[in-house]
């Protein structure tokens, strides 16, 4: 059961984060959701389907610290006090090689899946353990949890990833010195690795890709399920010896060239 869990989640107005809010939910705990404004009716579709009580929604780009703070605030301004979980899923993905037919890599297309996927999930673990270490310990000594979303393609990156596979691989990287960093507030940072989940990511590639894809996955021999990430995170948020690692969950996949 999570009745203890005050989260904010990222990216959560779709695919794994709606999913995540919707586990921690259902087991009792609350979620704030984080998503930028353009999402705010799938955020509100959420709400009507979990409750206002449970759940609400805080406007945000996860790599604008103005948007992170508030959203840490309207936890603490609703009465359920500063959040104990973070859950970053907020993510793009784009395609581009290093030098296609049309050129080089465009570099600001590379800096920009830097800032939102690596950048932005740094700014959620610098801003919320900050709140997290307000709280008082649980018997563990410990305060809260932080989760980040990295991709199997951190390890196996593909033709074309080179922007996304950094960003991903700088969140394997960190994942190890923050829960370092914050071992003395009693903060665990914990990072998951998804292979192919069936989100609005990849629902617009053409059905038969879809299934080409799923086939390719040893076992299970398809894509994975949203709500079988939001089960994954529920397990981290209770095993208090879950910390400085990642997980992947990917069916035993590992992406070809
Ligand atoms: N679906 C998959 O198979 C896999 C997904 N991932 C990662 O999981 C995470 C979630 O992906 P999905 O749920 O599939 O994608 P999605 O596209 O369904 O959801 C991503 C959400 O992030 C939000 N977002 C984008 N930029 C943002 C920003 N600057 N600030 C706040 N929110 C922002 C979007 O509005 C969207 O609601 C991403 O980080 C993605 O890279 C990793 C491996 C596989
Ligand atoms: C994100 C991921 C890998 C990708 O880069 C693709 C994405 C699905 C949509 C895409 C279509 C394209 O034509 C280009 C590539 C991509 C952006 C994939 C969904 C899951 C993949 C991932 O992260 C695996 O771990």
């Amino acid at each position: 059961m999570l009745s203890k869990t005050v989260s904010l989640v990222t990216g959560s107005a779709s695919g794994l984060g709606r999913a995540t809010v919707e586990r921690i939910v259902s087991s009792g705990g609350k979620a704030i959701i984080c998503d930028l404004p353009s999402q705010s009716s799938l955020a509100d579709s959420i709400i009507d389907s979990l409750g206002s009580d449970n759940v609400k929604f805080s406007p945000c780009d996860v790599t604008q610290s103005s948007d992170v703070t508030a959203a840490l605030d309207l936890s603490e301004n609703s009465g359920w006090g500063p959040v104990n979980c973070a859950v970053s899923c907020a993510g793009i993905a784009t395609a581009s090689k290093t030098l296609g037919r049309k050129g080089p890599h465009s570099l600001e297309m590379f800096s920009n899946v830097l800032a939102v996927n690596t950048v932005g999930t740094f700014n959620v673990i610098r801003l919320a353990s900050e709140r997290m270490s307000t709280l008082d310990p649980d018997d563990n000594g410990q305060r809260g949890v932080i989760i980040n979303t990295a991709s199997i393609a951190a390890y196996d990156g593909q033709v074309g990833q080179a922007a996304y596979a950094a960003s991903k691989g700088a969140i394997v990287g960190l994942t190890l010195p923050c829960a370092r960093d914050l071992s003395g507030v009693g903060v665990r940072v914990m990072t998951i690795a998804p292979g192919l989940f069936l989100t609005p990511l990849l629902a617009g590639l053409p059905e038969k890709v879809q299934e080409e894809m799923g086939k390719q996955i040893p076992c299970p021999r398809r894509l994975g399920d949203p709500s079988e990430f939001g089960k994954l995170v529920e397990s981290i948020i209770e095993n208090p010896m879950l910390n400085g690692e990642v997980i992947r969950i990917d069916g035993g996949y590992r992406m070809p060239p």
